[in-house]
């Protein structure tokens, strides 16, 4: 016989899950009106103020990146540290531990061929030393040192790494969340395999997706209509056009590396990020 505990719980559990699905599967609208808006915090108050923050074009979101690097100093690695780094946190705000239905807080990240798929690398490490037990699949993997040493790290701290994508049900009952880093702002065109059999995998899934940087498939400044529709989306540097299409529940901003002067150059009218936080939560 169950407890009347043990079925408090269950029902909890059943209608914290109803509510995920409902919230990937909602109609909303193109454009999402917090989004525009900043939040603030006050003395624990929260009040809006209408200074809205750049949404990129692709050319734009890539002409930034590259002075980022040509002419500021930086380097990937390092701008993907952060950028990694940032994602770990802002996940770990959102789904808190606490908060997963599993026994174990099970995590699928699923790395594409570009720095996005490194992003989703450094979140992975940073995802397991905060307590959460990531799985990556990793299927194209570019020849350079810089993604050899993210995948050694990953496999020195025990994160397995999948050679084939489950199916669907397999996701679902194996994972609390997927965390999509297949593509970021430089994708193009349509989906070349293996991606292209991975994203409808995903669309079949119920479980949360956590996209970062750009929902992988959506055009970066047009979005998808039948693409897939994370739950979570983290925008790095600065949100891209179709961000003003997302309507999951979770829009974070990351990526706190932007120099004013940069910030200034390409009037980008970045949210303070609070205290020493490297994440801002648009929504
Ligand atoms: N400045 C920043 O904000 C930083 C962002 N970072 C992350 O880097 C990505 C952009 O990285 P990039 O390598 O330029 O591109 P992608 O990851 O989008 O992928 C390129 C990769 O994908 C292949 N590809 C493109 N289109 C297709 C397609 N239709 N089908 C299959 N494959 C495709 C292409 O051949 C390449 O191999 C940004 O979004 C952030 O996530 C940095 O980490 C830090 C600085
Ligand atoms: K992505």
């Amino acid at each position: 016989m169950l407890s009347v505990r043990a079925l408090f719980r269950i029902g909890f559990l059943v209608t914290l899950r109803a509510t995920t699905v409902l919230s990937r599967r909602r109609a909303c609208p193109l454009v999402s009106v917090t989004n525009s808006l900043y939040k603030e915090c006050f003395s624990g108050q929260v009040s809006t103020m209408a200074q809205s923050i750049k949404y990129l074009g692709q050319e734009e979101a890539q002409q930034i990146d590259e002075e980022l690097f040509s002419e500021y100093g930086f380097s990937v690695d390092q701008l993907m540290e952060l950028a990694g780094l940032s994602c770990a946190t802002a996940i770990t705000r959102a789904y808190p531990t606490s908060s997963l239905v599993k026994a174990r807080p099970s995590l699928l990240v699923i790395c594409g061929p570009g720095n996005n798929g490194g992003d989703g690398l450094v979140c992975a490490r940073h995802l397991k030393l905060f307590g959460y037990a990531p799985t990556i699949l990793y299927p194209k993997r570019p020849n350079k040192l810089l993604f050899q040493g993210l995948t050694t790290q990953c496999e020195k701290m025990d994160i397995p790494f999948l050679t084939e994508m489950p199916e669907a049900m397999v996701v679902d009952e194996a994972y609390d969340m997927v965390i999509d880093a297949i593509f970021g702002f430089s994708f193009k065109g349509a989906v070349r395999e293996p991606f292209g059999s991975i994203l409808d995998v995903l669309k079949k899934t119920t479980v949360p997706i956590v996209s970062i940087d750009i929902p992988s498939g959506w055009d970066v400044e047009q979005g998808s209509t039948d693409g897939l529709q994370p739950d979570m989306l983290i925008s790095l540097t600065a949100p891209k056009k179709s961000a003003k299409h997302f309507c999951g529940r979770y829009h974070y901003l990351g990526g706190r590396f932007v120099p004013p002067a940069m910030e200034k150059k390409y009037q980008l009218n970045l949210p303070p990020y609070p205290n020493t936080d490297c994440v801002y939560q648009l929504q």
